[in-house]
């Protein structure tokens, strides 16, 4: 049987989310309090074109512009999903900083990525536009979604989108297979 252990590295700026999307994807549940992770592993298998995966989830500390990309998320890891906040600006600055050290410290042109624009339940606060995020995960060729950390279906799709993305870039999927969920 082919293994389909997939790790993937959820990263971005401080408090955008990432915990909260981990939790709620794993446990089904939203987390409302705010507790600063270092590191976090989290389990889950996802059937995903009827085939079973089990899926690693490694919960990064926030980074920040001055960070440089941690050595330890650039190898053994199958995709990435690079989450900013919608309202704050500096999380979308953070998240572009991250990528461009990622294929930097990876040497590689493309990776499999989900850009995640989070907290869309704060509309009031938005300062990032949809468009704003479409187009940074354009000009990446990744994978664009926007979703509140509350929705559990769209959140469930962030991480069936990476493991779509993994396996388009092992060559198992078609290359077409790019969609943006708002
Ligand atoms: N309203 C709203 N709050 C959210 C959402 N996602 C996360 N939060 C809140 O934002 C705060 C920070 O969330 P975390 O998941 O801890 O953020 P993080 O990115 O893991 O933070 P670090 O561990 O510092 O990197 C918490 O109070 C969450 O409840 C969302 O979609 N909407």
């Amino acid at each position: 049987m082919p293994d389909r252990s997939r790790k993937i590295a959820v990263m971005g700026y401080q408090s955008v989310g990432k915990s909260t999307l981990c939790i709620q994807f794993v446990e089904g549940h939203f987390v409302d309090n705010y507790d600063p992770t270092i590191e976090n592993t989290f389990h889950k298998n996802l059937r995903v074109r009827g085939e079973d995966y089990t899926l690693e989830l490694v919960d990064t500390a926030g980074q920040d512009e001055y960070s440089s990309f941690p050595a330890q998320y650039s190898m053994g890891i199958h995709g990435y999903v690079l989450v900013y906040s919608i309202t704050n600006d500096k999380s979308f600055q953070v998240v572009q900083n991250l990528y461009s050290k990622l294929l930097d410290m990876i040497g590689k042109v493309t990776v499999p990525v989900v850009l995640v624009g989070n907290k869309t339940d704060l509309q009031k606060e938005r300062v990032v536009s949809l468009e704003e995020g479409k187009r940074v995960a354009d000009s990446w060729g990744a994978i664009f979604i926007e979703t509140t950390a509350k929705r559990r279906d769209i959140v469930s799709d962030v991480f069936t989108k990476a493991v779509l993305e993994i396996e388009k870039s092992e060559g198992s999927l078609p290359a077409d297979n790019k969609c943006s969920i708002s």
